[in-house]
């Protein structure tokens, strides 16, 4: 080889124990995966940007399924699904032909940027928009849009924080939910904090509102509640050890949905195994119990942040 020659020493190429210990992301055909030199990893598929693992204090803090279906032709049943732009499903309403929970959690994602800012924290953001979707999806729902999903890891903490805005020539509204599924050593251990005095559609009463009476919800039987505009910090505690396993804080998201299937569990395809809802607990924050409301050029940011 012709040049100069080099000593070991004027090797720019980093030693292999600091390519290993330096934060990075890679990038693989249906997912990214993000790595903090001290340990913390997150990984997302593409498909739906569904977040499919979190590993913070060298333990995994997602619930994901044993049943789930990774390879795109399902949404993921575990993890962080988005729900966009309709919770649930809806009727009279122009997203009611959409499926439940909308799209963004079915359609594959592009990858936008990522950037390693320090070694405090990585981020990656992902984008969807019209050209995203199916043909069949577009006529479902024909609107013009652009969401921009932000997932940034730190030591202590998941963020995530979608962007919405609205592209086109005319007026639409959604709904918009971050459907995360905590792991919990045992759900019959923890509460939920944070809820007591807050209004609730209770789904599993038909929908009847009610009012959290407990400033410690604990969980014996099938939850789905849509807690309506929470005004704080919600926390998932151990009770047993008197310890927060999560600290939820939401940003521009009014609302929190309390999901735990209890045995109907048996009954829902993709979940494993049988009891893994003993490991679970949705706590998902979102703006779900109104319709954000976007004008034409409009933008709408929401985020939450998930920590140990
Ligand atoms: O099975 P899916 O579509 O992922 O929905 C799971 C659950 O998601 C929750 O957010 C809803 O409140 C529940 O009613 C629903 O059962």
């Amino acid at each position: 080889m012709v040049g100069r020659h080099h000593k070991p020493e004027d090797l720019t190429v980093p030693h292999v124990h600091e390519i290993v210990r330096a934060s990075h992301a890679k990038i693989e055909h249906d997912r990214v995966k993000l790595f903090l030199c001290s340990g913390e990893t997150a990984e997302i598929l593409l498909y739906g940007a569904t977040i499919i693992s979190w590993k913070a204090g060298g333990e995994e803090r997602l619930f994901l399924s044993e049943k789930a279906a990774l390879d795109g032709s399902k949404a993921v049943r575990g993890g962080v699904p988005l729900v966009f732009p309709v919770f649930g499903k809806s009727s009279n309403h122009p997203t009611d032909k959409l499926p439940q929970h909308g799209f963004a959690r079915t359609s594959r994602w592009e990858i936008l940027d990522t950037a390693t800012e320090s070694e405090e924290f990585i981020n990656v953001d992902f984008g969807l928009g019209p050209e995203n979707l199916t043909v069949d999806t577009r006529k479902q729902w024909p609107f013009d849009f652009g969401l921009i999903y932000s997932v940034t890891l730190t030591k202590t903490s998941l963020q995530t924080k979608l962007l919405v805005r609205n592209e086109g020539q005319e007026p639409w509204e959604f709904n918009a939910l971050f459907h995360t599924y905590l792991r919990v050593p045992d759900v019959t251990k923890v509460a939920v904090t944070g809820l007591k005095g807050v209004t609730y559609r209770d789904k599993v009463q038909g929908g009847a509102e009610a009012t959290e009476e407990s400033d410690k919800l604990t969980i014996a039987s099938e939850v789905d509640r849509v807690y309506v505009k929470v005004p704080g910090t919600v926390k998932v505690e151990d009770i047993e050890v008197g310890k927060t396993l999560y600290t939820v804080e939401r940003s521009n998201l009014d609302d929190v949905v309390v999901w735990n299937p209890w045995e109907k569990a048996k009954t829902i395809a993709d979940f494993g195994p049988e009891d893994g809802y003993k490991n679970m607990l949705c706590v998902e924050a979102g703006s779900v119990s109104s319709w954000q409301p976007m004008e034409v050029g409009s933008f709408w940011e929401g985020g939450v942040t998930i920590s140990i």
